[in-house]
């Protein structure tokens, strides 16, 4: 019997196809499994056969139903795996399966696909340009060198021709894959050691043959990235049957290095910018963590409910069965905290929000007389009191205060310590987010909730957690190997918090590893994206110096963002409703879009245009089921963490990003001003890297200072 395996290539689209195509896929496949090779040549529905003037005479295409076919890669040496590689509408499926070329790569020994006919036709007009260029883009590197990372003949003749990036971004897709990386990684300054190390031999160690036979089936098993081999009956249909997505089985190479490494000697940090797939890292590696012994317990914490919410359905899909889902507590910290409390003390703390406790501040600094605001009193407590759990006087007038750029005498010190007593009082029995944390922590190291204590702890959307926040966290899995394994993301730091991992106790160093492929969006909402972040320096978690997008990149290609001004608000939402109908109208559902906005009020004036529009519309804050028609509008914070296939930005004005109120005048405070700055600007690089393929952003007025030119 043959075997069968399907390619990434099949996967990408699967999930589109209508109902019926994917019964046909089903019952093609099912062949595969039931019938020898001679019958399956031989059966009549299916229709193997060959594919005139392919590029590669492995190439087949089957029938699906009367319109589809499926382009099948068949083995012509002695093996025996038959690779799915797409299914395509009839007509479309012979000039997909022409120009591509399926070969096995020198280095890494993995099968490869090329469109061929496009790098034949693209190579030569760059040569003419090159013949004239300055300079080359791989010009320091030797053939031999490019030889042994894996570059064959054709690609090495284009990229003898490549000048620059854009030259380069123009082969995506239509290079093999291993060696575009490979290219990618050289342009980007990477030396060929680095190269050879974190892709050759990264991806070497990932097979499992000797390297001695070069059959179809043996390349097939060597590329588990981007290829899945499927053994049984069952697994065929649960892997049709199951709503499928790429994440799930085909992990990139550095994603799957710290996923699935057997162990780290203590707290783990995985890092990367937008759509790097963080989160799916800490997903699988949570399924690591599980399958190591029937009796491990899991605490998986991320920031928002509602994430928290998207993290359990993701997690259902991706484990083997409920047993394994039961011993994992997907949760935010706060609400963990609350529950440690609760369950500790028999009494439900009910936290006040921040507004409220803004109140109290001001209330405060008017009664005290203070020269001070109550953002800078609120502050204060924040970053220093609660940041190092500072008890008592004695504590705060030796803290350090670090990150604070007003100098305070000791007196100043006194009176600032008398607000922070009269606050408590203040509070009446009430607490806050952060004071419920400080307890839960107390109440955890002290021994007195065991029964909350876990065998190992992920932190998914680590960058905005505060130090009393980490501190729960580290009191909730006793020190050790595998304790903390941490994603985040220092570039989309949108809430005040200022950490450093290492003085808290969580030593990341040595054990930190950064992604750098964007599964998410296209390259040119990513250059938009990045031009809002470029020249500004991000601190790390770890508080081991400055992070840095270096390499991040993205392999998909689209549309350039729209970007444009207009002369007042209703002009500008006009607009923005004439853009998402432009979307719905070339087939985008309603919950693929999002509208995006700095202040609620906007967005209410945008939801009473489409709704005006006959456009169903509705709030991400209201947590609207995934399936629940509507456009999708929140608020910048509320974007954390989301994705969607078009995202229009409204009101990028000079006015709400920066927001004027939310940033600490200089003369008060020079650093906090610098820190609130950024952070309103990081407010604008997520919202523009929710995008997955189309992004509009615009403004009436001023447009913000933060716009990439
Ligand atoms: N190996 C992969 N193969 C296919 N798709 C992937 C892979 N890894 C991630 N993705 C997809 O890329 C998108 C972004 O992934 P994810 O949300 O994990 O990124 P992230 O780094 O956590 O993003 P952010 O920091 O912006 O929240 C998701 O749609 C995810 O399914």
């Amino acid at each position: 019997m043959p075997q069968l395996a399907f390619a990434n290539s099949f996967w990408e689209t699967y999930d589109l196809l209508e109902k019926q195509v994917k019964a046909g896929v089903r019952k093609a496949m099912a062949k595969f499994q039931q019938l020898s090779i001679a019958e399956l040549y031989a059966d009549k529905g299916l229709h193997l056969e060959s594919v005139d003037k392919a590029r590669d005479p492995r190439m087949r295409t089957i029938r699906i139903t009367d319109f589809w076919r499926g382009v099948v890669l068949a083995p012509d040496d002695s093996s025996d795996i038959f690779l799915l590689l797409n299914v395509v509408p009839h007509d479309d499926a012979y000039s997909w399966a022409a120009k591509r070329l399926y070969t096995v790569n020198t280095a890494t020994r993995g099968l490869e696909v090329r469109n061929v006919v496009a790098i034949e036709q693209l190579t030569p007009s760059l040569e003419e340009v090159a013949a004239k260029a300055p300079d080359l883009l791989f010009a320091r590197h030797s053939d031999t060198v490019l030889r042994e990372l894996g570059i064959d003949d054709q690609v090495l003749r284009a990229a003898r021709a490549i000048a620059d990036q854009a030259q380069l971004e123009a082969f995506a897709g239509v290079l093999p894959e291993d060696q575009f990386e490979v290219l990618q990684f050289l342009a980007e300054g990477f030396t060929a050691e680095e190269v050879y190390r974190d892709v050759v031999a990264e991806r070497l160690a990932a097979t499992s043959g000797d390297g001695t036979s070069d059959s179809l089936a043996m390349a097939i098993v060597n590329t588990p990235n981007r290829i899945k081999l499927v053994t049984g009956p069952d697994e065929l249909a649960e892997a049709l049957d199951k709503p499928f997505a790429a994440w799930r089985v085909f992990l990139h190479r550095s994603q799957r290095r710290v996923a699935y490494r057997t162990s780290f000697s203590g707290p783990a940090q995985v890092t990367g910018g937008p759509g790097t797939g963080k989160t799916v890292v800490a997903l699988h590696r949570v399924k690591h963590l599980l399958s190591r012994a029937p009796d491990t317990q899991v605490l998986l914490s991320t920031y928002t409910n509602a994430l928290a919410g998207m993290l359990r359905e993701n997690l259902a899909l991706l484990l083997e069965d409920d047993e394994q889902l039961a011993r994992v507590n997907v949760t935010t910290v706060d609400a963990f905290a609350n529950r440690v409390v609760r369950e500790a003390t028999g009494r439900a703390p009910s936290p006040i929000g921040d507004a409220d406790e803004r109140q109290i501040w001001r209330r405060l600094a008017r009664r005290l007389d203070l020269p001070w605001s109550e953002q800078f009193l609120m502050q204060e407590f924040r970053h220093v009191v609660l940041a190092q759990g500072v008890e008592n006087k004695a504590g705060y007038l030796r803290a350090e205060r670090r990150g604070r750029g007003s100098a305070l005498r000791p007196s100043q010190r006194e009176l600032l310590w008398q607000a922070m007593t009269a606050f408590s009082t203040e509070l009446a029995g009430r607490t806050t987010h952060l004071l419920v944390c400080a307890d839960a922590a107390k109440l955890l190291s002290d021994q007195k909730a065991t029964q909350h204590r876990y065998d190992h702890v992920v932190v998914d959307e680590a960058q905005d957690l505060h130090p009393a926040q980490w501190r729960v966290l580290r009191a909730a899995v006793p020190e050790g190997p595998d304790d903390l394994f941490i994603t985040g993301d220092p570039h989309q730091r949108i809430y005040d918090s200022r950490v450093s991992l290492r003085a808290l106790g969580i030593p990341v160093t040595g054990r930190s590893s950064r992604l750098r492929v964007n599964y998410r969006s296209t390259a040119e909402i990513l250059g938009w994206s990045t031009g809002v972040m470029a020249d500004v320096q991000v601190s790390q978690l770890s508080g081991d110096g400055d992070d840095s997008l270096v390499g991040y990149r993205s392999l998909l290609h689209g549309t350039r963002p729209h970007i444009a001004g207009y002369p007042d608000e209703n002009s500008e939402i006009d607009a923005a409703a004439g853009r998402i109908r432009e979307w719905l109208g070339q087939g985008v559902l309603p919950h693929e879009i999002a509208v995006c906005t700095r202040f609620n009020i906007l967005l209410d004036k945008v939801r009473d245009r489409l709704r005006a529009e006959n456009i169903p519309a509705v709030l991400v804050k209201d947590r609207p089921a995934a399936g629940t028609e509507g456009v999708r509008l929140a608020t910048m914070h509320a974007m954390k963490g989301l994705e969607f296939r078009c995202v229009a930005i409204v009101g990028a004005t000079a006015r709400a990003v920066p927001f004027a109120k939310e940033v600490t005048p200089v003369e008060v405070d020079p650093q906090q001003h610098a820190s609130d700055l950024l952070r309103e600007r990081c407010l604008l690089f997520v919202a523009g890297t929710r995008a997955r393929e189309r992004l509009s952003v615009s403004w009436s007025g001023a447009p913000s200072p933060f716009l990439p030119d």
